[in-house]
């Protein structure tokens, strides 16, 4: 059975922390600035790659630090995601998360994540998460590719008319969502 209680997340109101900046450091920063370009990133690590030099020069929001990982990175952070090729670094991370209540994910330990990151199809304002319950991410980047293909683009005007319609009605909330569930029936 799949547990996982999927939230979005604004992640421009919090500070992450990515620990690692090889590969998986690269992949999770840039799915989240993908998703959340102001989102607040420091990432550290004592050898970061030049594809993430690259981002922070675009997001002023991202901040490099070139030093290995230390309890005290942890301070003000809300959410950590690790992926240092040193699995005993990892499991120190997660352990110090845990102390805190800081949720954290260890990107190649499934066991040892608090949330994991999701494949994302974005149409406009309309955005499905999709999990796998970590059975495999390359089926969850096929479907998204799936989805991203079939899913028109005039999805937005539909989502902009039902989001005027929504704020004109009158009534009470049981009358409003009577109507708006009537005028959408076309859409099932
Ligand atoms: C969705 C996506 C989001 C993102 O990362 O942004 C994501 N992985 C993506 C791609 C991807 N990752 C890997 C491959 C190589 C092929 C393969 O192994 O399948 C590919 C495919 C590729 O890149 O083509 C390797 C891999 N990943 C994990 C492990 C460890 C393990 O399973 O034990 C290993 C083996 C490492 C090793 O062998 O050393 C673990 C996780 N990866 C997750 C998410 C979480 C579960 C999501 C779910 O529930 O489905 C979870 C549990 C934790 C987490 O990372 O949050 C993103 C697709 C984005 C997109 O394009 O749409
Ligand atoms: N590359 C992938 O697609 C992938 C996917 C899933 C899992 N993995 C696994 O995840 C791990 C990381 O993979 P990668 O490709 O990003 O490795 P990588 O060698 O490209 O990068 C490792 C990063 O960890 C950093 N690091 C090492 N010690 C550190 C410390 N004490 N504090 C902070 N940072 C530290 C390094 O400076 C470097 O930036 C590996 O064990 C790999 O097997 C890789």
């Amino acid at each position: 059975m799949n547990t996982l209680f999927p939230i979005f997340v604004k992640a421009e109101n919090l500070h992450t922390l990515i620990v690692g900046g090889g590969y998986v450091g690269l992949e999770k920063t840039t799915a989240l600035l993908a998703n959340s370009p102001d989102a607040r990133i420091t990432l550290v690590a004592p050898e970061i790659r030049a594809e993430i030099r690259e981002l922070a020069r675009q997001h002023p929001k991202l901040a490099l630090i070139q030093e290995p990982y230390h309890e005290l990175f942890l301070a003000d952070k809300d959410l950590v995601i690790v992926g240092t090729n040193d699995k005993n670094v990892n499991r120190q991370v997660q352990a110090d998360c845990k102390n805190r209540r800081i949720l954290v994910n260890v990107a190649d330990t499934p066991d040892l994540c608090d949330f994991y990151l999701s494949s994302v199809v974005k149409k406009g304002d309309l955005k499905i998460a999709i999990s796998t319950n970590g059975k495999s991410p390359t089926f969850a980047k096929r479907f998204r590719e799936v989805l991203e293909d079939i899913l028109p683009d005039s999805l937005q005007e539909t989502l902009d008319n039902l989001t005027a319609i929504r704020n004109q009605l009158k009534g009470d909330f049981v009358q409003k969502m009577e109507k708006l569930n009537e005028i959408t029936k076309v859409l099932k």
